[in-house]
C-alpha cells in the first residue's frame, strides 16, 4: 500500500543513469496503497547501466533480512557494507585492527576505505543490479561515494524501524557480531541518529526515498518493498 507523502518534483542532477534523468517523482513513498507509479519500460539490462539502491535504516532494522528477499525475487546483488568491513577484519589486512576498533566503538570507518571495497566488489561482478545496504551511513560516506562514482543511486529503501524494537532484534540476532551488544548498540543507535538521518532526509528531498514500515513480519515488511521493485520492470523470478 503506498501513497505520496510530500510534492512533487524534477529530477534535474547529474546522474549516471539516463532513465531517471528529468523523470517526473514524487518526493517520497510512504506505503499506504499497493499502486505506486510505474516506471517508464527500463533498457536497464541492454545498457547494463549499473542501477544502485542503497538500503537505509538503523541496526537492526531488517535490511540484510530484506535484501535477501529482493535478492531471491529480483536477481540484485547484495553488497553489505558491514560484511565487507568485517570480512576485511577477518583477512587480518593493514586495516583490519582499525575496522575493528571502530566498529566496537559504534563509529563510522573512513569512507574512502569502504567505498573501496563496494567498488572492488562492483568491478567483479557481471550483474548491473546492485544492493548497498548500510551505506551511506554519513553524509560524508554520500559524499564521497558521489565523488568517486560520479553517480548517484536510482532507489533509496528507509526501513523505519522503533529503537526498542531494533536493540530487541539485535540482541536477538546471534551471529557473534563484536558490536551487537547493548554498550556498542546505545553507541550505533546515536550515530545513527545524527549521522545517518541526515543522509535520509538528503534523499527525501531528491524524491528517492522510499520508506518502509520496519515494524510487522519479514514478509508483511516485504510486501511493501516488491512493488518498489516491480515497478521498474525488472524481470520476476518465479
Ligand atoms: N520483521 C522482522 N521481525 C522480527 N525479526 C526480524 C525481522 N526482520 C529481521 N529480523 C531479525 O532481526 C535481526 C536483525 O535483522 P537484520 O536483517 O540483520 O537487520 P539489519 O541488517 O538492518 O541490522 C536478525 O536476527 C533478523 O533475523
Ligand atoms: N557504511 C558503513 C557501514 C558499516 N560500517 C560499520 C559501522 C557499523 O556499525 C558496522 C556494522 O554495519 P552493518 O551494516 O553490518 O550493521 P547492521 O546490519 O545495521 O546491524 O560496520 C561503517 O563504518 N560504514
Ligand atoms: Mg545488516
Amino acid at each position: 500500500m503506498w501513497r505520496r507523502v510530500t510534492s512533487v518534483s524534477h529530477l534535474t542532477f547529474a546522474h549516471k543513469s539516463t532513465v531517471n534523468k528529468n523523470a517526473c517523482t514524487f518526493k517520497c513513498w510512504e506505503s499506504f496503497t499497493t499502486e505506486i507509479p510505474r516506471k517508464e519500460k527500463t533498457t536497464y539490462q541492454r545498457a547494463k547501466t549499473p542501477f544502485i539502491t542503497f538500503v537505509l535504516g538503523g541496526p537492526g532494522s531488517g535490511k540484510g533480512t530484506q535484501c535477501m528477499k529482493i535478492v531471491e525475487n529480483f536477481g540484485f546483488t547484495h553488497l553489505s557494507a558491514g560484511e565487507l568491513l568485517r570480512r576485511e577484519i577477518a583477512s587480518n589486512s593493514a586495516d583490519g585492527i582499525m575496522i575493528l576498533n571502530t566498529i566496537k566503538e559504534g563509529k563510522i570507518v573512513p569512507s574512502e576505505l569502504t567505498i573501496k571495497l563496494i567498488q572492488k566488489e562492483m568491478e567483479l561482478s557481471d550483474n548491473y543490479k546492485f544492493l548497498i545496504d548500510g551505506f551511506p551511513r554519513s553524509e560524508d560516506n554520500r559524499k564521497a561515494f558521489e565523488q568517486i562514482f560520479g553517480a548517484e543511486p536510482d532507489v533509496v529503501l528507509f526501513f523505519d524501524c522503533p529503537e526498542d524494537e531494533m536493540v530487541k532484534r539485535v540482541l536477538n540476532r546471534n551471529q557473534g557480531r563484536v558490536d551487537d551488544n547493548i554498550d556498542t548498540i546505545k553507541k550505533r543507535l546515536k550515530v545513527f541518529t545524527a549521522l545517518n538521518l541526515p543522509v535520509v532526509n538528503h534523499y527525501l528531498e531528491k524524491g528517492k526515498l522510499y520508506k518502509i514500515n520496519g515494524v510487522g513480519t519479514v514478509d508483511e515488511i516485504y510486501k511493501q518493498v516488491h512493488p518498489v521493485f516491480s515497478s521498474f520492470h525488472f524481470e520476476v523470478r518465479v
